[in-house]
């Protein structure tokens, strides 16, 4: 897979060449490149943005740069995955990970200031290209750069050969029947005077599993009612048959 990275602050993606991601590209599982969008400037000053049509504050970055540079970094032929990460963009889940672990060339525009000139992704949908304008979460960041770690990360993850053990690709965030992860424990039992719940060390696997499964249910209900309302409850009584 290769994934092409343009930013005006390209150092901001160093993190890439750590950890898993980094792995990937030293083992060549990912080709990524990552590209200074200033290289594609035309002026003495390297300038990317101007002011927008029809007022307002701040500044547009242009489409003449950007269309430069996505002429070279998108495959010919309109085969590329262009993803733009945008406060305005749809919300990127794991879904969208999944969906983009299977394409063969991914590039991300990373933004600033008010944004990317909206001819950009128009042009290259007219070119053929899937084009993805995604975020990351509601709020505010100074540019597409964070989120584009996050989505790396979230689909680098899920390419062959890139975790160790694949099952480990399961959702972890989300575990069972679309509920939240339980809380976990480990060594020492007693720690600061705070004890393992006595259930986890009773070795009475279908109390520990119902246990575990109500303690999700009870998070989920607290943290996330928008994932209840979404809740598989046919599933969920199956696995409480279960155990
Ligand atoms: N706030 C932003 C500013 C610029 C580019 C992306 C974002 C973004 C992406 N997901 C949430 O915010």
């Amino acid at each position: 897979m290769r994934v092409d990275v343009v930013s005006i602050f390209p150092d901001y993606l160093a993190a890439l060449d750590l950890s898993l991601v980094g792995k990937a590209r030293r083992t060549g599982l990912l080709d990524l490149r990552v590209h200074d969008l200033r290289g594609w400037a035309t002026d003495r000053h390297r300038t990317v943005d101007d002011t927008p049509f029809g007022g307002g504050a701040g500044m547009v970055m242009r489409p003449d740069v950007w269309g430069r540079a996505l002429d070279d970094v998108l495959p010919a032929g309109g085969a590329g995955h262009l993803v733009v990460p945008t406060p305005s963009g749809e919300v990127f889940t794991q879904r969208h990970a999944e969906r983009l672990a299977l394409e063969a060339h991914v590039v991300i525009a990373c933004g600033r200031y008010e944004g990317i000139d909206a001819r950009v992704a128009e042009r290259a949908r007219a070119a053929g290209h899937r084009v993805s304008e995604l975020s990351i979460g509601d709020y505010v960041l100074n540019g597409g750069e964070v989120a584009a770690l996050v989505m790396i990360e979230a689909f680098g993850r899920l390419l062959p050969g890139v975790v160790g053990n694949p099952h480990s690709l399961v959702e972890e965030s989300h575990g069972a029947a679309g509920l939240l992860e339980y809380p976990v424990y480990t060594k020492p039992p007693a720690w600061e005077g705070l004890e393992v719940p006595e259930v986890l060390l009773s070795g009475h696997h279908a109390r520990i599993e119902r246990w575990r499964r109500d303690r999700a249910l009870e998070r989920t209900a607290a943290r996330r009612p928008d994932m209840v309302a979404a809740l598989d409850v046919a599933a969920l009584d199956k696995a409480d048959l279960a155990v």
